[in-house]
């Protein structure tokens, strides 16, 4: 049996026009495939985690139509059955799982060699808990950023012009909006930073993002050296800067040129810990909140994605 989630909303209706051709093709119907559609916010996790709690030995893969919430949302619904392949169609506005993944084909060619001869990719994903409490661990596989991106995430989703934008297929453009909205009177952050047991006293930086693979905000390359197929993250800190070359940073940045400025360091590790006096703002893979502490880790268990 094959399990379809589908988010639709995501991608502004793209995802339900995607589940409508995919269910006229043959190997929808001469496959045994349930779908589900997600009615609210979280509703897709939960429906993911009762599936498989109940079917987990007869399912073949569970196939997301969406963005990367509602992958974030499945991820954490079956983390207690990593055996199972995901696979993902990707139909959100960013979709930054996606191109960290090479995942390009169109979606019912990518349907049907999810279903018949799917090209395999095994990664883990990370591991994040926000209060030193073992049973309140969660999956991302994209990133977790502190700071300015956190507060451009936040600003971007509670905005009217989201929506607009995502109808024009131009999604970044509302993280671009959001930039400019939130940069002049940004406050920079303290922060004690800890890469494998090296301990960083790190003022006044701009933001902290610990990555999973290259990319988020809908393209752009904060992290150019990491990838799903290494078992660590990329860090990247944006420290102390002028603001007009935080402007420079935020156009290098969708080309991974970025790095090249001195105020931009980065570095590698295995486990993370971001803790601040204050609250910060945090984003995981783009859903906005805040935090004083986090920690992330790699997980031991693999996670296997079937893609085209
Ligand atoms: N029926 C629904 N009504 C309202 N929100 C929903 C519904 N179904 C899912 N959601 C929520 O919609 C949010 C956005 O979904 P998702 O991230 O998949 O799409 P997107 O924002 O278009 O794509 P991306 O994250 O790649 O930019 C998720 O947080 C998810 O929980």
């Amino acid at each position: 049996m094959h399990i379809v989630i589908v988010n639709t909303i995501a991608g502004n209706g793209r995802a339900l026009n995607i589940l409508e051709k995919i269910q006229h093709d043959h190997s929808f119907q001469a496959n045994q495939c349930r779908s589900f559609i997600t009615d609210y916010k979280g509703h897709a996790e939960e429906i993911v985690k009762q599936v498989t709690e109940i079917y987990h030995e007869k399912i073949k893969t569970v196939i997301i139509i969406g963005g990367d919430g509602t992958l974030h949302e499945v991820l954490n619904g079956m983390k207690h059955y990593p055996e199972i392949p995901l696979a993902f169609i990707p139909a959100g506005s960013g979709n930054d799982f996606a191109r960290g993944a090479g995942i390009h084909t169109n979606p019912v060619t990518l349907f049907k060699r999810i279903i018949d001869h799917p090209r395999t990719l095994s990664f883990k994903p990370g591991a994040y808990l926000f209060h030193n409490d073992v049973k309140s661990r969660r999956h991302f596989m994209n990133s977790i950023g502190f700071g300015l991106d956190a507060e451009v995430a936040y600003k971007a989703d509670n905005s009217s012009f989201k929506k607009v934008f995502n109808r024009m297929r131009i999604g970044f453009m509302s993280y671009v909006l959001a930039f400019f909205t939130v940069l002049p009177t940004y406050q920079s952050l303290d922060i004690t930073l800890t890469i494998d047991g090296k301990v960083k006293q790190v003022k006044g930086a701009y933001m902290i993002t610990v990555s999973r693979h290259p990319y988020y905000g809908g393209g752009m390359k904060i992290a150019p050296q990491a990838s799903l197929k290494k078992d660590f993250y990329s860090v990247i800190v944006v420290e102390s800067m002028p603001k007009w070359k935080i402007l420079l940073l935020f156009i290098t940045v969708f080309w991974g040129k970025h790095t090249s400025l001195r105020e931009v360091k980065q570095y590698k590790g295995r486990a993370i810990t971001v803790e601040s006096l204050s609250t910060i703002p945090v984003q995981v893979d783009g859903e906005a909140g805040s935090c004083r502490f986090c920690k992330m880790e790699i997980p031991e268990q693999k996670r296997m994605v079937y893609f085209g």
